[in-house]
């Protein structure tokens, strides 16, 4: 059984979809850690209402650390085996991505190498496919490299635009859109 760790600063939506794939028997996985780097965030809530071990890393609680040394330490303490973005806002630093090279994943809110890089997250992401006057758009599951963004991909699926396409229904679509695509490309990983 493959164990995976997330990495998420607000809702965690990405750590509902495994979460329940993984209790449904759907993953051959089971989610044994979640960090995230803001206080607030509902995933650290949600992970509790698991049982799943979950911490607060950031500058603000630990001023004077490495913090992707602190990351990287305690996935493998956790033998982590994947690591899943689910909405983590911050760069993954080379620590992270040498240790855990091709097994940390992400999921974009868009076709990839369009719409990505610095600044494309969340609601930024629609709102440039729409204001593009784009005809599809979709979401991609990369592989995580020390860049945005530029990691090999797992897999990338697209839906059309309606001609009254707005921000909030186009959000909607991919968030469900990737709930299917990240179980899709997770499968091939850990159901081997
Ligand atoms: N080394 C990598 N780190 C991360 C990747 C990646 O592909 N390689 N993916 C991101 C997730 N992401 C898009 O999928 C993404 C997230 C955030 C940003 C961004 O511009 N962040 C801002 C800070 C925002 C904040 O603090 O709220 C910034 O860097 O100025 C771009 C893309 C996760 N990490
Ligand atoms: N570029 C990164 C990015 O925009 N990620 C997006 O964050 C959402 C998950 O957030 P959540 O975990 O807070 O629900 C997802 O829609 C994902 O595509």
């Amino acid at each position: 059984m493959k164990r995976i760790g997330i990495l998420s600063s607000h809702n965690g939506s990405g750590f509902d979809t495994i979460q329940k794939a993984c209790e449904e028997k759907i993953l051959d996985a089971q989610v044994v850690l979640v960090i995230s780097n803001n206080s607030n965030a509902k995933v650290l809530e949600k992970a509790s209402e698991k049982d799943v071990p979950n911490f607060l890393i950031n500058s603000k609680k630990y001023p004077d650390e490495d913090l992707d040394l602190k990351i990287t330490n305690l996935m493998k303490e956790f033998k982590v085996d994947y690591i899943f973005l689910s909405g983590y806002m911050k760069k993954i630093e080379k620590n992270l991505v040498s240790t855990f090279e091709n097994k940390i994943i992400n999921s974009h809110p868009a076709l990839l190498p369009k719409f990505g890089g610095k600044g494309m997250y969340g609601t930024f992401v629609h709102e440039a496919v729409i204001k593009e006057k784009e005809k599809e758009s979709g979401c991609t599951i990369h592989f995580v490299n020390e860049n945005y963004d530029e990691g090999k991909f797992i897999l990338q699926k697209s839906i059309k635009l309606e001609e009254d396409e707005t921000v909030d229904s186009l959000e909607e679509k991919i968030k469900t859109l990737e709930s299917k695509t990240i179980i899709e490309a997770l499968k091939t990983l850990t159901n081997k």
